[in-house]
């Protein structure tokens, strides 16, 4: 455990590609002042920035698959220290992808005060990464490789949801929930800074 995240409001964000986990993330930052932090976004920095680790990891991300979770981990880890004076708390956006990358957190981290599930039909999501993949300029957006990352959000991440049930502290976000979600009083309580 970290000293400077040793009682920092944990939020995790799962859901499918394209499900929509960086519009919620987006409204929860306007109206909670929460620091959005998306693994994904971390990791295509890391490629943008050249180095070598990067060209590694978009080897990887190119073809759908998860980077191992110590890469992950860390980036998200360093990225909350930095933030660890001025957050009021943190939305994971993207992490965990499978059971062993959130029991890996809690342990050098510390544990989720929630889990957002932001639900989606799979041909939801497809059509949208298929739209998003016009202008995304993500080399992931594209058919063959849409497919393989819904198999493997069904397979790896899916199990997360129904592990983070048991502590109860799973909140189901849809489209049609949506507009209500930040009404929600159990949400609020949870994100709000009143203790
Ligand atoms: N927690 C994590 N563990 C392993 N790989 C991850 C990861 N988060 C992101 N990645 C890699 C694999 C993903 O296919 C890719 C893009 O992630 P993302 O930006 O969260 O995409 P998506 O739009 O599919 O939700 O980055
Ligand atoms: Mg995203």
């Amino acid at each position: 455990m970290t000293d400077k995240l040793k009682d920092a409001k944990i939020v995790f964000v799962v859901g499918g590609p394209g499900s929509g986990k960086g519009t919620q993330c987006e409204k929860i930052v306007a109206k909670y002042g929460y620091t959005h932090l998306s693994s994904g976004d971390l990791l295509r920095a890391e490629v943008a920035s050249g180095s070598e680790r990067g060209k590694q990891l978009q080897a990887i991300m190119q073809k759908g698959e998860l980077v191992p979770l110590d890469t992950v981990l860390d980036m998200i880890k360093e990225a909350m220290i930095a933030k660890a004076d001025v957050s009021k708390g943190y939305l994971i956006d993207g992490y965990p992808r499978e059971v062993k990358q959130g029991e890996e957190f809690e342990k050098k981290i510390g544990a989720p005060a929630l889990l957002l599930y932001v639900d989606a039909k799979a041909e939801t999501m497809v059509k949208r990464l298929m739209k998003r993949g016009e202008t995304s300029g993500r080399a992931d957006d594209n058919e063959e490789t849409i497919k393989k990352r819904l198999d493997l959000y069904y397979k790896a991440t899916e199990p997360v949801i129904a592990y983070y049930e048991k502590c109860s502290i799973v909140r189901k976000v849809s489209r049609n929930t949506e507009r209500n979600m930040m009404l929600q009083s159990n949400m609020t309580s949870v994100l709000s800074l009143t203790p």
